[in-house]
Order: structure tokens, then sequence, then C-alpha cells
């Protein structure tokens, strides 16, 4: 699904009203039926006390219609005017007439802090002071508003966005914005929901869609894409009944040092579960018995060396080496992945220690064969990029760095990002319990078997984290998110797979 900006989704609004011709009222009614829907189909008549906190924009204008229709359907509804400005828009002025008129329990006009009504913990309160619209930070006593709205205990319903949430840059720590229990937003999720920085505003969020012209989503180049079920599925390549191992490539893992054979011993068996026909492992001495008792189904070159990787002797034609688990920062090692990257030619997937080794030896990147993926989590990124100022400028740094080294790089993180050179795909699977000792061995292992099945290294990692974050899920299901231990993740691979593949799933965008 696409992800677009604040400007792009204006656009997108004029083109429809054009080619549908409906005018401005009409797009706000229709948004803001699919939010009532949306509402009515959870609450189904209870009486909740609901306040919804109206802007004087078109987010208010969202606001008033939500409070009109709830009313029509007999709710029991407060509506408060956060009279932040005098300039009110038309589209809320005329849905204000239509709320007076349709009770004599009028909107409250709130003007400050003495005005704030009470919030007491069973209400529902909707958020629709400020939507798409917010270009400064929140002040004075509408600031205060917002904070004495997440002080309360009462569940938080944001339309649009969050208020106080910019679409396109992030918030001072200071910074008054509302905290979401669940979010519903119009047509496309903005990015700020899968920074990390902001995603927390956010809770729960759904994408409702009020049918923005399909030709013009269709054309428009997105800052970013939100990947789920069906963007994966697209990615699938379906297997053809005549072949052989031979078909599904060879997985070359280079890793491990002593106490840390584990890692390989993972990333190795996710390759296997994702599908690549051979796998073979090249460790430390010490690494032999480890893996052939536990993985039989891989075959083992050893390093001359017991504890750690010297010299990398392989003539092995593998369709992509992966490099970096476990395999520390010896001086050693070092040269030795030297003499790796020189002769390897097809991309490389580099983790963990491997990327540590490029922060220390900034010289060594320019042997990286084209297209190779890094799967850093923000602390590997911030030793090979630099420190960044907040997660925009870390998107820009990002973007410079796999723009000079032609490469992918995977940020692992709540959202796992994808870049490639302009591009952004955001992962939609995947959940806390992930974060366990391994998981990201786990990946490194996907990604390499999907590109050893001749995936684009790209598509690979797209796809990749995809299923990855699907057998997570599945897999804390089964273990809960405290139970689930990373060799989970390779195991489930295959129901990840399964489900992927399923047909009874229809909804698209989502999971
Ligand atoms: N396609 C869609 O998604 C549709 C969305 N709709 C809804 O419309 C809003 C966007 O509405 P808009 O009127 O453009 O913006 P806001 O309601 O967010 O803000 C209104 C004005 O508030 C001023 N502003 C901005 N920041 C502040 C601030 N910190 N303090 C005070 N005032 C502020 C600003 O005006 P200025 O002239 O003062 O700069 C804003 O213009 C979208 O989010 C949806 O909810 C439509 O209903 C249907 C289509
Ligand atoms: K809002």
């Amino acid at each position: 699904m696409k992800i677009l900006t604040a400007s792009q989704i204006k656009e997108a609004d004029k083109i429809t009203m054009n080619n549908q011709e409906i005018s401005s009222e009409d797009l706000m009614e229709r948004a803001a039926t699919q939010v009532f829907k949306e509402i009515h189909e959870r609450l189904q008549g209870a009486d909740i006390p609901i306040k919804v906190f109206c802007g004087v924009g078109n987010n208010g204008g969202d606001g008033l219609v939500i409070a009109r229709l709830l009313l029509e359907h007999s709710y029991k509804v407060k509506v408060f005017i956060v009279n932040y400005s005098d300039k009110r828009s038309p589209d809320f002025l005329s849905n204000y007439d239509k709320i007076k008129n349709l009770s004599n329990d009028w909107p409250v006009l709130l003007k400050g802090e003495d005005d704030f009504p009470e919030i007491a913990m069973g209400d529902f309160v909707v958020d629709a002071i400020f939507g798409i619209g917010l270009n400064r930070p929140l002040e004075g006593w509408v600031a205060k508003l917002v904070n004495f709205i997440n002080k309360s205990s009462a569940f938080v319903l944001a339309i649009d966005m969050p208020s106080g949430l910019f679409s396109d840059k992030v918030s001072e720590e200071e910074d008054a914005v509302i905290k979401a229990n669940f979010t519903l937003t119009f047509q496309t999720p903005k990015l700020v929901f899968f920074l990390p920085s902001t995603m927390d505003y956010v809770g729960e969020m759904q994408v409702l869609d009020i049918g923005l012209d399909r030709a013009f989503l269709s054309e428009i180049t997105p800052s970013a894409q939100l990947i789920g079920r069906q963007e994966a599925r697209s990615l699938y390549n379906p297997r053809n009944k005549n072949s052989h191992k031979g078909n599904f490539g060879h997985v070359l893992v280079v890793g491990g040092s002593y106490g840390k054979i584990g890692s390989v011993v993972l990333a190795t068996t996710a390759s296997l579960r994702t599908g690549a026909g051979l796998s073979t492992v090249f460790v430390p001495k010490c690494g032999y018995e480890i893996m052939q008792t536990s993985l039989p189904e891989a075959m083992v070159m050893t390093d001359e060396n017991y504890e750690m990787i010297t010299d990398i002797k392989t003539d092995l034609d593998a369709d992509v080496v992966c490099f970096g688990m476990g395999v520390g920062r010896d001086k050693s090692t070092i040269v030795a992945f030297k003499e790796l990257l020189k002769k390897t030619k097809k991309p490389m997937v580099i983790d963990a220690d491997g990327l540590n080794i490029f922060s220390e030896n900034n010289e060594l990147l320019q042997y990286l064969p084209e297209n190779s993926v890094l799967t850093p989590h923000p602390k590997e990124l911030q030793r090979l990029i630099g420190e960044w100022t907040d997660d925009f400028d870390k998107i820009k740094k990002v973007q410079d760095f796999i723009r000079k080294y032609r490469l992918i790089v995977v940020l692992k993180g709540a959202h796992t990002f994808v870049f490639e050179q302009g591009n952004i795909y955001i992962n939609s699977t995947g959940n806390p319990g992930m974060a366990t000792a391994g998981s990201g061995d786990v990946l490194s292992g996907v990604i390499s078997g999907l590109i050893s099945q001749k995936y684009e290294p790209l598509f690979a990692a797209v796809l990749g984290v995809y299923l990855h974050g699907k057998s997570g899920d599945i897999s804390a299901e089964k273990s809960s998110y405290e139970g689930m231990i990373s060799g989970d993740i390779a195991e489930n691979m295959g129901l990840a797979f399964s489900d992927l593949l399923s047909e009874n799933k229809t909804n698209p965008g989502s999971d």
C-alpha cells in the first residue's frame, strides 16, 4: 500500500473532487461516514459517553460529521469545539450548522483551560482537533488540552492523525501530541506512523478507503510503501513442478567463532527452511561437530583455526554468500573478510560483526558486490553512517549511503524498513517477541535463502522481512511473546509461506 505525503493527499483530494464531480463537503461526509461505520460496528449502540473534540479546520469538520451520525444513531455524544483560531474552514462551518440544527444540546466552545470538560475513565474520546493540516507545534491552552486528554484514562480514537503529530517531520520531545489508542486514517497510512520516534502516538492503526481517484493513486510515486500480505504475495515466485535442488541455489554462510556457532546454525537453518536448495557453512574448526549434529542438512567446511575465521579457503561458487553472524572482529578475520569480498561477485548478505567490520574499515565497502544486502539494527547503522538528528535525517543519510555503495539496507526495528535507492518498503508483520537473541541471524538466513532461489536481492529483502515477521507472529501465537525464541522463527517459516499462499484472506494492504 502506498504511503503518501500530505501534499500528495491534498492533490488526490482535488483530482477526486474534479473527476467524481463532488464537493469537498461531500468528500468529508464520505470520509467521516466511514469512521462512523467503524465506531458503530465496534460499539453496537453501547451507552458509552462519547466526547468528540473538534478543531475548526477540516479535521474538525470530520469530527462534526462523525458526531452528527453518532447522534442520529442515539449515541450519548458531547461535542467540544477547540476554538484555536478565528479562521474556520467552510466545511467545518456548514457541518457546525448541521449539528446545531440536529439537537438543542449544542457543541461546547472551548476557549481556554477553564473550559476543559471532565474526562472519565470509561469515556470514549474522538480526537478531531488537527489532521494533516498541522504546520506548527501546538501552543498554550490547546497544547494543555492535548496533555489533559492524554492524562485521562479514556480510550482515544484519533481521526486521520493524532493531533499534534506532523505528517512530514518529527515533533520535539516537549511538543504536545495526542497519544491515541487507535487511529483511523484516510486512504493511506502516513510515514510517521512507522518511525520509531513517532509510532507510539498512533496506537493501533486502520486505513479507511474513502474512494480517492483510483487512477491518480495508481500512478503517483509514493514516498514509501507498506508491505502487507497482498504486496508480499505479489513478490512470490511459484515453483516449477519439474525442478531439482540445483534450481533453488546454493547458500554459503560464513560466520561463527568459539561460543557463537549457534548464530550460524540459526542462519543456515533459516536459509534451508526458506527453500534454498543447498546450504554450506564455513566455520572455525570448533564449529564442525556442532553444525553436523544440529543441522545434518547443511554441508560444513572449516577454517584452519579452531576458534575464529582466519582464511576462507573455498572455491565454492555459491549463489549468495551470507557473512557476519558471530564472526568477531579479530584482525585475521578482517583480512579473511577482505579476501572474501574481493573474490565474491554475486550479491552478499552482511549482518552483525560483518557490519561492524565495515564501520571500522570503511574502505572495505568498495569491494562489496553491487546489490548486496546489509541488515543492521539501529546501533549498527549508526556505527556505519554516523549519528542522525531525527528519523527523517536518518532516512536521508541511509539514502546517501546506499547511493554511494549501490546497496540495499534492511533497517531492523518494530517496523523493519528496506531501503533501495529512492524507495522505502515498510514491513507490517512482526511483534515484540521477536526482540530475542538470534532473530537477526534468522533474518539473514531467510534473505539469503530467497536470493539463492533467484529472487532479486531487493525483493528477497522485502519478501524475506515480511515472511520473517509472519513466522514471528505465528511463533508468538504458539508460544507467546515471552516464550518464543528465534529458533521458532526459523522452524515456522513453512507456516509463514503457507499463510502467504493460502487463498482465504481478502484484506488487501494489511495482514
Ligand atoms: N483526503 C483526505 O484525507 C480528506 C481529509 N479530510 C480531513 O481534512 C484534514 C485536513 O484538514 P485541514 O483543514 O487541511 O487541516 P487541519 O484540520 O489539520 O488544520 C486546520 C488548520 O489549522 C491551522 N494550524 C495548523 N497548525 C496549527 C497549530 N499548531 N495551532 C493552531 N492552528 C494550526 C492551519 O491553518 P493556518 O492558516 O493557521 O496555518 C490549518 O490549515 C485531514 O486530516 C482529514 O481529517 C477531509 O475531511 C476529507 C478528505
Ligand atoms: K486528529
